[in-house]
């Protein structure tokens, strides 16, 4: 057998560059990154780690075992030495009943996806190669898998919350624990993985290397053609940099009328886009304007050419504030609101207290903000606080359409792993 090569730097970030535009690399914007401890997910996050400074594991601890907490802490410290932050996320309600291995599963995606919700991650990725893949494709073969399902797993999956990333898709894992090996990083085994109780285990088992080349082919075939259409559009996205408080720069419109009505109504929080005939005029000869509830006009100091931004004149009145509401279409708050008589409502020309920001005042003004009467009390995406108490409340970026809609990225769908 050949001696398998680790991968580099420089090659895991061209395999994340397909993924098109990500959150700039800030404290604010981390990437999640699902480890279990194991080779696979631990090598991912030293990949990730080298990409990108802003990254985050999440370590799920299903409290199966006897030892999987000391094992869960034991990754999280490794994690440490590789100045990888992370959280455990320990679960206590994996139902026993059925199929275990299913059960757990649901759980920690469940547990995976809230923790991403509430810290506001809207990229997680997961550490599975391409021996998952094959895997997945004969497992399917072998259940009668449709056309669709024979397509495995995609690089990428959306939900509305949260975009799953396989960046390693195509890697054998023989290359990862080479890239380990190669750090000296050490791993935890999860025996459970040459258990041939489960099936994928006995397929893994039975897997010799001509097998595993044929399987790859037929994979390649139908996944060749899904893959392809997902480049295409997040080659279109990639030139763009959306940002959850709620606007979206980029140097040029993309091409197509009804991305851009996506991006549009995703940042004035419409339900509709603009007419599919003004956008394709505006493609033709962008313009600053104000169209639809938003308005695209010169990027400034942001550094691209364009900015488009919740059109001020457009931006709703104040509403009562309670944990769950939707204000102004686009953003929802979230936690126990101290005060009854508080209200949501825009920072408006309070914005001014906040001129040291980054961010111009054009999108500073039209972010929410609570208030009790004319006193500020909150605004919680700039950190800013009347009193420590009112620093439980969040609002996440919500609009009908989201900035990872899976319509955004409609090849990228694919059922949820066997
Ligand atoms: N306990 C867990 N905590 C966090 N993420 C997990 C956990 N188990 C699995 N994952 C994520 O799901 C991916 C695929 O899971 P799978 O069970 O196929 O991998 P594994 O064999 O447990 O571990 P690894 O991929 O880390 O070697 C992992 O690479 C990892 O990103």
């Amino acid at each position: 057998m050949r001696k398998a090569h680790p991968v580099g730097e420089s090659q895991f970030a061209s395999l994340m560059s397909v993924f098109g535009p990500f959150l700039p690399d800030e404290a604010r914007f981390p990437i999640g990154i699902a480890v279990s401890g194991g080779a696979d997910s631990l090598c991912l996050a030293w990949l990730m780690r080298r990409w990108r400074r802003a990254v985050l594991a999440l370590i799920v601890d299903h409290g199966l075992r006897d030892n999987s907490a000391a094992e869960a802490e034991e990754t999280a410290s490794r994690l440490q030495t590789l100045d990888i932050p992370s959280v455990i996320l320990r679960l206590d309600s994996v139902i026993r009943t059925g199929s275990l291995q299913k059960n757990a599963r649901i759980a920690r995606y469940e547990a995976l996806e809230a923790a991403c919700l509430s810290r506001g991650i809207l990229d997680l990725a997961l550490g599975h190669h391409e021996r998952d893949q094959v895997e997945t494709f004969l497992l399917r073969e072998a259940h009668g898998s449709s056309t669709h399902g024979l397509a495995a797993m995609a690089f990428a999956r959306e939900t509305p919350q949260l975009r799953y990333l396989r960046p390693l898709l195509e890697v054998a894992p023989e290359r990862l624990r080479a890239t380990l090996r190669q750090q000296g990083i050490q791993w935890v085994e999860d025996p459970s993985n040459r258990n041939p109780v489960f099936e994928r285990v006995r397929i893994r088992l039975s897997l010799d290397q001509s097998g595993h080349r044929a399987a790859r082919a037929q994979l390649a075939l139908h996944a060749g053609r899904r893959n392809e259409a997902a480049l295409v559009s997040a080659g279109a996205l990639s030139k763009l940099q959306a940002d959850p408080l709620g606007f979206v720069v980029m140097d040029s419109l993309p091409g197509d009328p009804a991305l851009l009505g996506r991006l549009w109504q995703s940042v004035s929080g419409a339900v509709y886009p603009p007419s599919p005939q003004a956008l394709a005029a505006l493609i033709a000869a962008p313009r600053p304007v104000t169209l639809g509830g938003a308005q695209l006009c010169a990027a400034g100091r942001l550094g691209k050419t364009w900015l488009l931004v919740r059109e001020p004149a457009a931006i709703a009145g104040r509403i009562a504030a309670q944990s769950g509401v939707t204000w102004d279409g686009r953003f929802t708050l979230r936690g126990e609101v101290p005060d009854p008589g508080t209200k949501i409502g825009a920072l408006g020309a309070e914005a001014r207290h906040f001129r040291d920001h980054t961010l111009p005042a054009k999108i500073l003004s039209g972010l929410p903000a609570l208030w009790i009467g004319t006193r500020l009390m909150a605004v919680p995406q700039l950190g800013a606080f009347a009193a420590p108490h009112w620093a439980r409340l969040r609002f996440s970026f919500s609009p009908a359409m989201p900035l990872s809609d899976p319509s955004f990225w409609p090849e990228y769908r694919e059922t949820v792993k066997t």
